[in-house]
């Protein structure tokens, strides 16, 4: 499909598989949409969205009462190419999203990305339980999540941040690099594949927006702003502030997320299962079905630690995660006014 619109770039039309395009898309389209353009939502600000198109970027016009919060950086919208008003946003592949303290409803991050690249850098602010809260929240979304460790170049030996990550997750996948080297876009190559959508989170100061430099080949007058970091405690400062669709060279596409700090866990329930599977797969054994593997007789968790199977500060880890994950979760009211909450809906790793 190639629907010409007006628009301000002068680049090669692009196809829409460049675009991201793929069959679970194109399933969704029906006869009437005949005529419509498919395009990505490449920003999202309060009262405006642009969207990537086949033919460059372009500003959406928002029907009336429109709201901004209902579309995701990432999104697939079908958009009349005379008014340029999306007239319809396709169901998602994947779905990004948090809740801020408090708030009821989730905040959409990002939408349709296949890999989330968890950024961490080899130094000494290495947090695993805050890695472990990105893996549940990259499991939840249905994205497969890569642990990046940025700055090998400064560490004579990277093994031991290595060591400390590789074990989060069965069969997680490590890549540690130098955020600022172009080496680093051939390390990350295997995900960034034309069509494929990469999104970046991690602290201030890990990496971020150099390895989105890196990735978008940009150059220097027109990168993002890279920050610096305070050495002093190797906490960065927060200099990223708008989101956005980046294409990477020669590949795919790179969404970058600034606010991804304020994460709280919420929501989760398989994530959560995938993160700590080693706890999963034993606690049906336990003799009680609502087992906290804490102090009950017959505790299938605690008996393998008991042994060293389980990692007793993994279990501490777990039981943090899932009661901020349920303090987090609202609860809603069931069809017959019993109370349930959305994560006990689906299969439960939470403690019990
Ligand atoms: N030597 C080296 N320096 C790096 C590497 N990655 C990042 N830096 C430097 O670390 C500082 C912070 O990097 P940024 O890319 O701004 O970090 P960020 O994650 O985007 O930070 P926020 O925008 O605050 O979220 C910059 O001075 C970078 O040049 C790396 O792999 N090796
Ligand atoms: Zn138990």
């Amino acid at each position: 499909m190639q629907i010409t619109v007006s628009h301000t770039s002068n680049q090669e039309p692009l196809s829409l598989a460049e675009l991201g395009w793929s069959a679970f898309f194109d399933d969704q389209l029906d006869r009437v949409d005949a005529g419509l353009a498919p395009m990505r939502v490449a920003t999202v600000h309060r009262a405006r969205v642009t969207a990537e198109s086949q033919s460059g970027p372009i500003k959406l016009n928002l029907p009336n009462r429109a709201n901004t919060v209902d579309y995701a950086v990432g999104d697939w919208v079908l958009v009349d190419p005379n008014t340029r008003i999306p007239v319809r946003r396709l169901e998602r592949k994947t779905t990004l999203q948090r809740r801020t303290e408090g708030g009821q409803s989730p905040q959409l991050i990002a939408a349709n990305v296949d890999t989330l690249f968890i950024v961490t850098s080899c130094n000494e602010d290495l947090n695993v339980a805050r890695l472990e809260r990105y893996l549940a929240l990259a499991n939840e979304s249905g994205t497969t999540p890569v642990i990046i460790l940025t700055k090998a170049d400064q560490v004579a030996d990277n093994a031991p941040w290595r060591d400390q990550v590789l074990g989060l997750q069965r069969g997680l996948k490590v890549v540690a690099l130098d955020a600022t080297a172009p080496e680093a876009a051939l390390a990350l190559a295997p995900w960034c594949a034309t069509g494929q959508t990469v999104a970046l989170v991690g602290s201030s100061g890990v990496g971020k927006s150099s390895l989105l430099n890196t990735l978008s080949e940009k150059a220097p007058d027109e990168a993002q702003l890279t920050g610096s970091i305070r050495e002093s405690d190797a906490k960065g400062r927060h200099t990223t502030t708008s989101r956005s669709l980046h294409r990477i060279a020669g590949g795919g596409w790179v969404i970058d997320t600034p606010g991804i700090r304020t994460l709280h866990a919420s929501d989760l329930s398989v994530g959560l299962d995938l993160v700590f599977v080693e706890i999963a797969e034993l606690a049906p054994e336990c003799r009680f079905r609502d087992c906290t593997h804490d102090h009950e007789p017959g505790c299938a968790v605690q008996a393998a630690v008991a042994v060293g199977g389980i990692d007793p500060e993994r279990l501490e880890r777990w039981r943090k995660l899932g009661n901020e994950n349920r303090t987090n979760t609202p609860v809603l009211s069931g069809p017959r006014g019993n109370k349930q909450t959305k994560a006990s809906s689906k299969r439960s790793c939470n403690p019990k």
